[in-house]
């Protein structure tokens, strides 16, 4: 399913005033592509992103997902945690896994609190587990994982309800250039073989050879890539 964002802006309170976050944009991410959003500190990105994840409402405009509206001004706190829960996967900046459960057993709650048939969630899990590398530390917990395991861990655990949508923060911030490369090519390739609509939000341009196209924003609004490129 394509990712659409219409006309996308969000206003936040600021003391006596407003700050407009993300000023009217438009924003397609076609099914199994990777699009990557970078832009300087404050420039809107990560409130783009939780407006696409229905962490916030767009003060106007809306997300769909191909023809179904997802996200208006107006969606319900249940209806937008609903749609998280059934449709997007998230991959945070740090990977927020549950010390005490296995690498396995983070992807199994996962899939189990989405819903998942319990049978057939293990094959699946330990599938994506093979797909991100980290197969044989199944079994371990994440203090003895790597910093770069623990990232694949959290991104197969995004993959396993089978999202329509991936939406991922900073995914390499706390890894060197060369890991954060293969991370980045990791991501686009599973969005390409699980058809999700993938949008990656990035402050490191050098990681991102593998991605489909490069969105880049400033002062809450998306420059067109032409002017990107006119600038670079
Ligand atoms: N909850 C909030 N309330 C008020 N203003 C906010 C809130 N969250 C973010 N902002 C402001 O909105 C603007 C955009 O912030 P945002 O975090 O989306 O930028 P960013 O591009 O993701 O930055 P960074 O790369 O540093 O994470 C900034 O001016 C920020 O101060």
């Amino acid at each position: 399913m394509d990712l659409h964002l219409d006309h996308v802006t969000l206003v936040y309170p600021d003391g006596d005033g407003t700050l407009t976050a993300v000023d009217d944009v438009d924003l397609t991410v076609p099914a199994g592509t990777t699009t990557a959003l970078l832009g300087p500190s404050g420039a809107g990105k990560s409130s783009l992103l939780a407006v696409a994840a229905g962490l916030t409402n767009p003060t106007r405009g809306t997300v769909r997902f191909g023809e179904d509206v997802v996200f208006t001004p107006t969606t319900t706190v249940a209806d937008a945690t609903r749609a998280r829960l059934d449709r997007i996967g998230m991959v945070f900046q740090s990977p927020q896994l549950l010390g005490s459960l296995t690498a396995l057993e983070q992807l199994e709650l996962h899939a189990h609190l989405r819903g998942r048939r319990p049978a057939s969630v293990r094959e699946r899990a330990m599938e994506l587990l093979d797909a991100v590398g980290v197969a044989d530390h199944a079994g371990k917990r994440p203090a003895q994982l790597s910093g770069g395991q623990r990232q694949r861990v959290a991104i197969a655990r995004a993959l396993v309800g089978r999202p329509e949508v991936l939406l991922v923060d900073e995914p390499t911030s706390a890894l060197d250039h060369e890991r954060g490369t293969r991370v980045v090519e990791l991501i686009t390739g599973l969005a390409r073989e699980t058809g999700a609509a993938t949008l990656l939000v990035s402050h490191d341009a050098s990681t991102l050879a593998t991605v489909d196209a490069t969105e880049r924003m400033l002062d809450a609004r998306l420059e067109r890539a032409d002017t990107v490129a006119g600038r670079a």
